[in-house]
C-alpha cells in the first residue's frame, strides 16, 4: 500500500489511475532501470496547487512522499503560527536556561507539540528526533510553563484537535528517539535560532524527513523572513519546501501558491555574499573574514540568526553559508542541519563539512562524523572548499 496517496485528494488518484505498489520509498530503493521517466505535475491539495512528484515505472504511477510533504507543510505552518502567538505573549520570566544555556521558551515546546501530534497522526509508526523534551513541563515545579504552553498549544489548533496537558508531554516527548541508519524517522527544530527568535529577528521551524540515513524531505517556516528580499519591509512570513529529486520551492505563509527557487547565477566568488550566524559563538567571524579574503569577497556579509541562512541562500539572496567549529568539542545537531541540506541540493547548491565530507545523517542524533558545515553554489563550491581548507589548516 501507498500511504503517500491517503492524504492526496481522490481526484490525484484519479487523475492518474494510481495504484498499489510494494514499498513506500519507491524514489530511493527501485532500481533506475525499472523507471522510465519522471514528470512533476501540479494537483490541486490542500486547496493549492503544490507539485509533487510522479514516477512512471513499468509497473504504474507512484506520487513520491506527497503524504509526508503535505503533513509537513500543514505542521510546520501550525507551529509558526504559536511561535508567532507566543512571540506576541512573551515576558523575559517565560524563559528558561537549559543545561547547554540555549534559551527556551514555551514557543519550543509548543511548537514540537504540535508537529509531534501531527506527525504522529498522519504516520504513527514513524520515530521522531525533536530537539526538546518535556522535563521541565513535568511535576509542580513545571506546572506554570505547562499551563501556558497547554493553553498557547490549544489557541491554534481547531476545536477537533484540542490536546489535554498529558497529550502535550506525550506529543514533546515522541521526539525522543536515537536517530540511526535505517529506516525512516523525522528530525524538527521546532524553533530554530531561539535567539533570533527572542530578540524579534529571524527564526525557523524545521522538520526533515530522513530515510535511511538520507534527507528526503525538508520543510522551514520562518516567520519573520521577508517574502522577498527586495522588500525587506513587505509581507514576512515565508514556507520553503524541498523533496530529492522534486526541486526547492517557497511560499507566502498567507498564500498556498509556490514558486521554484534557486541559487543565484555565480560564477565567480569575487561577486559573492556570505550568509553568516549572528552569533560568533556559533561560528566563527574570524575565520569567515579570512575566508572572504581569500576568494575575493569585498561584499559585506549578511548576518542572520537560524536555517533562515539556509532558505536565504536557496532562493539567490546570498550565496554561501559556512558554519565554523569554535570548539572541537561541539557536535551539531541532526535537526540544526537536515532540512537545509535538501533545500541547498535541490536549489542547485551543494554542501559538506570542512572536510569536502557530505554530511551524514546515518549516525543518530547528532553528526557525530562531521566537523562543520560549507554550502554554497554549485558552480563556486569547489572554490569555497579550497579556501575554508587553506585558512583553517594553514
Ligand atoms: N557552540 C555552538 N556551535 C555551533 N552551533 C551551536 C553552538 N551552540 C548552540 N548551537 C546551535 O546553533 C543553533 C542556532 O544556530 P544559528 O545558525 O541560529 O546561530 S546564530 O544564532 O545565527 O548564531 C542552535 O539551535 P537552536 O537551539 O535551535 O536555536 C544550537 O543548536
Ligand atoms: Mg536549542
Ligand atoms: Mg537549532
Ligand atoms: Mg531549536
Amino acid at each position: 500500500m501507498i500511504q503517500s496517496f491517503e492524504y492526496a485528494l481522490p481526484v490525484v488518484l484519479e487523475a492518474l489511475t494510481l495504484t498499489s505498489a510494494p514499498s513506500l520509498d519507491l524514489y530511493t530503493k527501485w532500481p533506475r532501470s525499472e523507471l522510465e521517466t519522471f514528470e512533476t505535475i501540479s494537483v490541486p491539495c490542500f486547496g493549492g496547487t503544490p507539485r509533487i512528484h510522479v514516477i512512471i515505472s513499468k509497473m504504474g504511477r507512484y506520487v513520491v512522499y506527497a503524504k509526508e510533504r503535505a503533513v509537513a507543510i500543514q505542521a510546520v505552518c501550525q507551529a509558526s503560527k504559536v511561535c508567532q502567538s507566543v512571540f506576541q505573549h512573551l515576558v523575559a520570566n517565560e524563559t528558561l536556561t537549559k543545561n547547554d544555556k540555549s534559551p527556551v521558551t514555551v514557543a519550543d515546546f509548543s511548537a514540537q507539540a504540535i508537529v509531534n501530534t501531527y506527525l504522529t497522526k498522519a504516520f504513527p509508526q514513524d520515530p521522531i528526533v525533536g530537539e526538546e523534551d518535556a522535563q521541565d513541563l513535568r511535576g509542580e515545579s513545571g506546572r506554570m510553563l505547562r499551563e501556558k504552553v497547554h493553553s498557547l498549544t490549544n489557541g491554534v489548533l481547531n476545536d477537533s484537535e484540542k490536546l489535554t496537558e498529558d497529550q502535550i508531554l506525550q506529543a514533546i516527548d515522541r521526539g525522543n528517539y536515537g536517530g540511526g541508519a535505517q529506516g525512516r524517522h523525522w528530525a524538527l527544530d521546532p524553533i530554530d535560532g531561539t535567539k533570533g527568535f527572542l530578540r524579534g529577528g529571524q527564526y525557523a521551524v524545521c522538520l526533515a524527513l530522513i530515510v535511511d540515513g538520507v534527507v528526503q524531505l525538508g520543510v522551514m517556516g520562518a516567520p519573520n523572513l521577508p517574502i522577498d528580499a527586495a522588500k525587506p519591509d513587505g509581507e514576512r512570513g515565508t514556507l520553503f519546501v524541498a523533496v530529492r529529486g522534486q526541486g526547492a520551492f517557497q511560499r507566502a505563509f498567507s498564500q498556498e501558491q509556490e514558486t521554484k527557487i534557486h541559487f543565484a547565477d555565480i560564477d565567480n566568488t569575487h561577486n559573492a555574499t556570505f550568509c553568516e550566524s549572528v552569533e560568533a559563538g556559533h561560528s566563527s567571524h574570524d575565520d569567515a573574514s579570512l575566508i572572504a579574503k581569500e576568494l575575493g569577497i569585498t561584499r559585506p556579509s549578511i548576518r542572520m540568526d537560524s536555517q533562515a541562512k539556509y532558505c536565504s541562500l536557496a532562493r539567490g539572496d546570498a550565496d554561501i553559508y559556512l558554519r565554523l567549529p569554535t570548539s572541537k568539542t561541539y557536535v551539531e545537531k541532526i535537526w540544526d542541519h537536515a532540512s537545509g541540506n535538501v533545500l541547498i541540493t535541490e536549489a542547485g547548491g551543494k554542501v559538506s563539512d570542512i572536510h569536502g565530507q557530505p554530511l551524514d545523517f546515518s549516525v543518530g542524533r547528532t553528526l557525530d562524523k562531521n566537523s562543520g558545515v560549507i554550502a554554497a553554489n554549485a558552480t563556486i563550491f569547489d572554490s569555497v572548499l579550497a579556501a575554508v581548507q587553506k585558512v583553517l589548516n594553514p
